[in-house]
Order: C-alpha cells, then sequence, then structure tokens
C-alpha cells in the first residue's frame, strides 16, 4: 500500500457513476419496453441477459424448501440471531405519531405511516448477499411496512443464491420475483402483469441498475444510489498492525472500485501495516479483487499527530470509521463525519456488516457529511395534523389573510374570511 505523509485534507469524493451514452439509452429502452409489453418483456430480458428462459417469475413454495436443504442448521441459527439483533436495534428507531392541545384548543401533531409496498433489488453475481436481505426487510417491518417485494436476477438455472430465499423466508417475505437489471427496477415502478407496482425501491445494483433507479425517480421513491465499500481506520501506536491489515482487507475484497485507507501519526505503525497486508493479501480467495481495490482506491495517510489524524477522516467522511487508539471513546466527541464508527479494536468492520444490528447500508463517496445509514424513517412518511377551533381560526383570521394578500393570492384570503362574513 501506498504511505503518503499529510499536513493538508485529502479528498476521497468520487464523482457518482453516470453511465456512458449508450448505457442510458439502453436503460431507457427497456424501461419502455417493460412499460409496453410488460411480463414478456421481464422474460426475455432475462432470457438475453441471465441466460434462462422462465415459464414463472415468481419464486415457489419448491424453490424455498429446496434452498433449505442448501444451508446448514447452524447457518440458519446465525441468521436468526442475526435478525434478532438487527431487530432489536431498529426497534428503538420506531417513531410514533404525535398530537399536542395548546391552551386554546388547537391541535397539532404528526402521523406516521408506513408505506404500504417496497421493492428490495437484490444484487446478483458473487455480490447477493443473503445479510442485505436483513438489513433491508427488517427496518421496513418495523416501520409497518405490510408489502415487502424482493426481486433478484436468476443464475443459468433459473435459480436464485440459496442464501437470499432462506433470509427472505425466515423474515416471512414470500413475494419474490427472478428478475433483474433495469427491468427489474422498471417492472417494480410502474407494474406488469405478475408484479405490481411498489412505491419505493431499495437495494445496490449494478450501472444499469443505478441509472434505472435514477430514471424511475418520481414515479417511485428510491433510496440511495450506493457507491462501493469504503473503510478508514484511524489508529495510534498502540494498535495493531495485524488487525488492522485484516479489516482494511475485509472491504477490499468487495468490489476493484472499494477503498480501504489508514490513517495515523505512527509511521512505525504505517510500515507494519503495509507489511501486513501485502503478506494477508497473499491467501486471500478474492485476492485479485482485494489488490486492485487497494492499488486504485488504498492508502496509508500519516499525520504529524493524532488531532490532525482525526481531521483528515472527517474530511474522509468514510461509509466505515474504526477506532483503534488507545482511548477510541475520548474521540467519539470530535468525529463529525463516518457512516459507522466502530470502537476499539474487538469492534472489527464485519461485526457491523453480520451481527450487531446496526444497518450496514450506509452513506459512501463522502456523503456521510450529510446523510446517514439506512433506517426505519426511510420506510415511513409523516403527514402534519391541524385542528383549529372557530374561536382560534376567528383571533387569527386577519393575520392569515393579510398574509396571504402579501403574496397577492386573494383566494387563500377569502377562504379563511367566508367563514366569518356578516
Ligand atoms: N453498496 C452495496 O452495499 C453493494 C452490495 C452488493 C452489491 N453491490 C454492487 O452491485 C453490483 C452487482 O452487479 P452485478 O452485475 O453482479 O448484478 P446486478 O444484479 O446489479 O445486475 C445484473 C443485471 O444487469 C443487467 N445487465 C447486465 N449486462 C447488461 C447489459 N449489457 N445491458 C443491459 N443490462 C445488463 C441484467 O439484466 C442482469 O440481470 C456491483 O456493482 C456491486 O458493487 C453493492
Ligand atoms: N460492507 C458492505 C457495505 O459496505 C455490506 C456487506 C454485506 N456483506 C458483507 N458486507
Ligand atoms: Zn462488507
Amino acid at each position: 500500500m501506498k504511505i503518503e505523509r499529510v499536513t493538508n485534507r485529502v479528498s476521497l469524493r468520487r464523482t457518482i457513476e453516470s453511465g456512458t451514452e449508450e448505457q442510458r439509452s439502453k436503460v431507457l429502452e427497456i424501461i419502455a419496453d417493460v412499460r409496453a409489453r410488460g411480463d414478456e418483456a421481464l422474460k426475455s430480458y432475462t432470457e438475453k441477459f441471465d441466460g434462462v428462459r422462465l415459464d414463472s417469475l415468481r419464486v415457489t413454495d419448491e424453490e424455498i424448501e429446496r434452498a433449505y436443504q442448501n444451508v446448514s442448521a447452524e447457518v440458519l441459527r446465525i441468521i436468526q440471531e442475526a435478525a434478532e439483533n438487527i431487530r432489536d436495534y431498529h426497534e428503538r428507531q420506531k417513531r410514533e405519531s404525535w398530537i399536542m392541545t395548546k391552551e386554546d384548543g388547537t391541535m397539532l401533531g404528526q402521523k406516521i405511516t408506513p408505506l404500504d409496498a417496497v421493492g428490495l433489488y437484490v444484487p446478483g453475481g458473487t455480490a447477493a448477499y443473503p445479510s442485505s436481505v436483513l438489513m433491508n426487510v427488517i427496518p421496513a417491518q418495523v416501520a409497518g411496512v405490510k408489502r415487502i417485494v424482493i426481486t433478484s436476477p436468476p443464475n443459468k438455472d433459473g435459480t436464485l443464491p440459496a442464501g437470499v430465499l432462506v433470509a427472505a423466508n425466515e423474515l416471512g417475505v414470500k413475494e419474490i420475483y427472478k428478475v433483474g437489471g433495469a427491468q427489474a427496477i422498471a417492472a417494480l415502478a410502474y407494474g406488469t402483469e405478475t408484479i405490481r407496482p411498489v412505491d419505493k425501491i431499495f437495494g445496490p445494483g449494478n450501472i444499469y441498475v443505478a441509472l434505472a433507479k435514477r430514471e424511475v425517480f418520481g414515479q417511485v421513491a428510491i433510496d440511495m444510489i450506493a457507491g462501493p465499500s469504503e473503510i478508514v481506520v484511524l489508529a495510534d501506536e498502540t494498535a495493531k498492525a495485524n488487525e488492522i491489515a485484516a479489516d482494511l482487507l475485509s472491504q477490499a475484497e468487495h468490489d476493484e472500485r472499494a477503498s480501504a485507507i489508514l490513517v495515523t501519526p505512527s509511521m512505525k505503525l504505517a510500515l507494519a501495516v503495509a507489511r501486513e497486508v501485502e503478506k494477508q493479501l497473499e491467501t486471500l480467495p478474492r485476492k485479485a479483487i482485494a489488490a486492485a481495490s487497494l492499488e486504485n482506491y488504498g492508502a496509508i495517510y500519516v499525520t504529524e499527530t493524532l488531532a490532525e489524524a482525526v481531521e483528515v477522516v472527517n474530511e474522509l467522511a468514510p461509509e466505515h470509521l474504526e477506532v483503534m487508539t488507545a482511548e477510541p471513546m475520548q474521540l467519539l466527541g470530535q468525529i463529525r463525519h463516518a457512516g459507522a464508527i466502530f470502537l476499539g479494536r474487538f469492534s472489527s468492520e464485519p461485526v457491523g456488516d453480520y451481527f450487531a444490528g446496526p444497518n450496514h447500508v450506509l452513506p459512501t463517496n463522502g456523503t456521510a457529511r450529510f446523510s446517514s445509514g439506512l433506517s426505519v424513517d426511510e420506510f415511513v412518511k409523516k403527514s402534519s395534523i391541524i385542528f383549529y377551533s372557530e374561536p382560534t381560526l376567528k383571533q387569527n383570521a386577519e393575520k392569515i389573510a393579510a398574509f396571504a394578500r402579501l403574496e397577492g393570492l386573494e383566494a387563500h384570503a377569502r377562504a379563511v374570511e367566508e367563514r366569518f362574513k356578516k
């Protein structure tokens, strides 16, 4: 890994992929075709891109039963325990509707209503994560969403990954379709004969999925356009090089575009981590991906002081931050921008990816400066509640009418005055 001395601020911000002209027009064409031909278009794109002709798009009970045969009892228990932790954590985020009454009888409040229907896109390939099924479905259920739909591209034999089906079934999600890419997003947004439309689409995917999500935004809501994984480790000389190296590699193995960075005031630690990374990389099954990620987006930044290292971290605003210093808790107050903060050497990043409870769908590309990880809030909407009594409206009618006339909106003013005409 490259070691750089930094005295000034560093920026990890990357531009969000906008795709080529050809990819954009292809996505528009696919969306239009799905709107025109419905299921038939879904089946023909699945044949073209995923290499399988399906008679039926919906996953059957038999397919789910078969999936259980490919997941050991031990792994099943682990999925169940992780799900419990995730549910516990998200239950605390749940907001209740509220109403307050003023002395004059005015009632004001907020009514929290879950979305009626949401769609979760689960990407195909090696990036089909059962953990992401838990991280998206559980907050939706805690929010009270009634209809949760999953779509994912099928393998060449027409199946979906066993782990994904088992995770979904454990949570009681039964509406699962074998459709991927832009066609899946179009189906979720506009509906087909088989797939009824949803109100909001969640989940990551490749450039076709990302472009399609951007295109259907407005017809439905979307969560975010998630970028590749990122980890920043903030460490002092007390940290262990082998543990830091292992944690950096845990995110580098996700994607060639993933980013893993160490920020430290200790040159000794920097050199030791660089050596450890090379050593541990050798035996990783996904060595090629991790090596490319480290080559293009990995770095070790050495600062003069720990305080300066904290400033660099805030500038990077990473998706995941690990604090491996003598007193990690004491730095918490100074960390302003990070999607998730892992404190101390026993809070390795994968603890959060799979098990602890907080959501692993987090802001990337420096967007932790202004946004947060996925939460129950993303699955509800809030309606304001207003009740005025006759005396209260009478007392304020003139003020409201005057404000309306300031904006040149006479009908607004008269609407209020109409009630008190003699
Ligand atoms: N940020 C996260 O948390 C996270 C998690 C998991 C995966 N991911 C990302 O998801 C992506 C997974 O990509 P993937 O491709 O393996 O699966 P995918 O499910 O995103 O895309 C597969 C679909 O892409 C469509 N497609 C492929 N080639 C096409 C073409 N030439 N024209 C039109 N459509 C085409 C097909 O319909 C296919 O079904 C990766 O980019 C990965 O980084 C991100
Ligand atoms: N680290 C990923 C989000 O950046 C989430 C994940 C899923 N499985 C393993 N990791
Ligand atoms: Zn991960």
